[in-house]
């Protein structure tokens, strides 16, 4: 068996099109422009590849787009008083700070300062805590592509058995309450789990979510499964240069798989496009306006 190829480029520009829809819709009957803030602190160079990607995607999408770059040894006040100044600005509508953060930075005491009202990347304890108890909330962009893709295959997750391997805020923690929402039966696996390829082989769902360059096997995997790589990994190849690779040893596992998604061209995508649906979402919601078709 050879699996299915799901084409996370053609599905996120699918889904930034819709966006491109509703925003010009907004704009029009509304006169309301969606703004995403994105704050980078350091010069991590693969970040700043993400925050332009999402810089150029938000504007194609005809939002208002606000770049912040910090140097690495910016003071906590200093970042705390941008995010303050951030929730006080009517332009802007979503707010996302790229992690990780340098050294000397808290994570926690930063995300926390976001409005939760604007925590596009769903971190703030108001967001994940709505969605872990089943209430509509502004949910991680990684995660929300991981159900978008999965449905492509499946239509319904109902009383499918998934897996999610890793358990970040960023990631997996909040994909595993998504599919609670679909009425998956969920197996959380971290480091600590015992027999992962045992676990793994149960699953009809297979989400990596690891960071561990094409850690998950073939014979991890139940013939027929979606697999979900959400892991970005970049290596060396042996001509002195670097590659991307996801968690999943893709090659070997697209021979038993039923379908999966490449790295790069899958998950990474469809995080972007979501970041522009929740920013879309919030600012409708910030403006009291219905919630938008997308
Ligand atoms: N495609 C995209 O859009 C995105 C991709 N990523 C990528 O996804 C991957 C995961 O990211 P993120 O969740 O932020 O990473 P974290 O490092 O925050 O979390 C990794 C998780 O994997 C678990 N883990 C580590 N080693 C093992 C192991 N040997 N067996 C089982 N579980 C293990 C850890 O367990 P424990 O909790 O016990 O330590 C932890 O829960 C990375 O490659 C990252 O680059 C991240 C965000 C977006
Ligand atoms: N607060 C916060 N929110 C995040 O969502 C967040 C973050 N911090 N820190 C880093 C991770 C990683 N991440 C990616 C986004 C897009 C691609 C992406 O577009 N990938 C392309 C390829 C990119 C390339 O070629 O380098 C693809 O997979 O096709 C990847 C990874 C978001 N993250």
């Amino acid at each position: 068996m050879t699996a299915r190829i799901i084409d996370g480029k053609v599905i996120a520009a699918d889904l930034r099109a819709q966006v491109a829809r509703e925003v010009e819709r907004v704009k029009r009957d509304h006169g309301l422009t969606p703004g995403l803030a994105v704050v980078l602190v350091g010069n991590d160079p693969a970040s700043e590849v993400y925050v332009r990607s999402k810089h150029t995607q938000t504007q194609a999408a005809g939002m208002a787009s606000f770049e912040h770059k910090l140097p690495a040894d910016v003071s906590q006040d200093e970042l705390l008083a941008l995010i303050g100044k951030l929730n006080r600005d009517p332009a802007v509508h979503g707010i996302l700070v790229q992690l990780p953060l340098p050294k000397g930075l808290e994570t926690e005491v930063v995300i926390n300062a976001i409005d939760p009202a604007k925590d596009v990347d769903g971190l703030h304890p108001h967001n994940a805590g709505r969605l872990a108890g089943g209430q509509p909330a502004l949910a991680p962009c990684t995660p929300l592509g991981c159900i978008i893709l999965s449905k492509t295959v499946h239509g319904s997750l109902e009383g499918m058995n998934a897996i999610v391997i890793g358990r970040s805020n960023l990631v997996g923690r909040p994909l595993v309450q998504l599919l609670l929402n679909e009425n998956a039966t969920v197996t959380i696996a971290h480091s600590r789990s015992r027999d992962l390829p045992a676990l793994t082989a149960r699953a009809d769902l297979v989400y990596a979510a690891v960071g561990r360059p094409e850690m998950v096997k073939r014979d991890w995997i139940k013939p027929g499964a979606t697999v979900i790589d959400v892991g970005i990994n970049r290596i060396p190849t042996a001509e002195g240069k670097t590659k991307l690779v996801g968690d999943v040893a893709y090659a070997e596992v697209a021979e038993v798989a039923g379908a999966i998604t490449p790295v790069p061209g899958g998950v990474g995508q469809m995080t972007v496009a979501c970041l522009l649906v929740n920013t879309l979402r919030a600012a409708c919601a910030i403006a009291g306006l219905p919630k938008p078709a997308v």
